[in-house]
């Protein structure tokens, strides 16, 4: 569904530069979860942003493999429709939106991106409003939502602050939803949750997976949290994929000294 090639990302400041991410490659499947390890500054959340199009690569591509296969295909219907030069770089200006829209993002804090001042029910239905969807339709589908994510309808009409962390975080993941995404990507999402609300949560997100065939990018410092979780997942160590593979396999046998010493931490904290 995605693919990450080659991508390097620099970051230029007034006396050195920091190279976030070196040529890093990695593919999302449809369906699936990845899941993202590595220790602060290993480049995870930078990647993110290079996915979700806030930041643009210095080097390499992200692609998304539908968009590609129409701009490969100039007979496809897509591109078929383009009978002049103009009209095509318009389509595929309007296949990039498309893309971006494909994917949404849950951070770690829920409170930095939504208005405290706003009920639940705005927050869910803000998305929806933005797209042209009526307030009536909106309102009907924040229900949905609510329920999906197994929150209550009495939350609809509370402010964030009325609300637990994770619940806060079932509100993020239901805003995320709302405009029914093929990735969503979770940015260290249950790190400030005590250890049973990051299993509900972690039970929820494969709930979602298998009801909307969604593929989730799961992002994390924490490797002991992705077993009997993630599928497949990247290990990350300044700014490069150190290892990568089926997730089960990793934890029992990992190739790289890095992911050993991270499973070591793990085992005797
Ligand atoms: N906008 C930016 N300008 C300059 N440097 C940046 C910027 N964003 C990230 N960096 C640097 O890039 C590197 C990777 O940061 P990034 O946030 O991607 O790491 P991370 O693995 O997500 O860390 P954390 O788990 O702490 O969020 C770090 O050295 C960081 O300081």
């Amino acid at each position: 569904m995605l693919d990450v090639i080659e991508v390097s990302k620099r970051f230029e400041g007034r006396k050195q530069g920091t190279d976030a991410l070196m040529d890093v490659s990695l593919s999302v499947e449809r369906g699936e979860i990845f899941a993202l390890i590595g220790e602060s500054g290993s480049g995870k959340s930078t990647l993110a942003e290079l996915i979700v199009g806030l930041q643009q690569p210095t080097r390499g591509v992200v692609r998304w493999r539908e968009e590609a296969a129409a701009e490969r295909a100039p007979d496809s219907q897509a591109a078929g429709r383009c009978s002049e030069r103009s009209a095509c770089l318009y389509a595929g200006r309007a296949a990039s939106a498309n893309a971006r829209s494909r994917v949404q993002i849950v951070f770690q804090n829920p409170d930095r991106s939504m208005n405290p001042y706003w009920s639940v029910q705005r927050i869910v239905t803000e998305p929806l409003l933005l797209n042209g969807v009526n307030r009536t339709e909106a309102a009907a589908r924040a229900s949905e939502l609510l329920e999906q994510v197994r929150l209550p309808q009495a939350l609809l009409d509370r402010k964030p602050a009325e609300c637990s962390g994770g619940q806060k975080q079932r509100v993020a993941i239901a805003r995320a939803l709302a405009l029914s995404p093929r990735l969503l990507i979770a940015d260290e999402i249950t790190s400030a949750l005590d250890p049973g609300t990051e299993r509900e949560i972690l039970q929820l997100l494969l709930a979602l997976r298998d009801e909307r065939r969604m593929s989730i990018l799961y992002i994390t410092h924490r490797l002991e949290t992705i077993g009997g979780f993630a599928d497949r997942l990247a290990v990350m160590k300044d700014g490069r994929v150190v290892e990568t593979g089926e997730t089960e396999e990793v934890l029992e046998a990992p190739k790289s000294a890095y992911t050993k010493q991270l499973l070591a931490a793990c085992l005797y904290p």
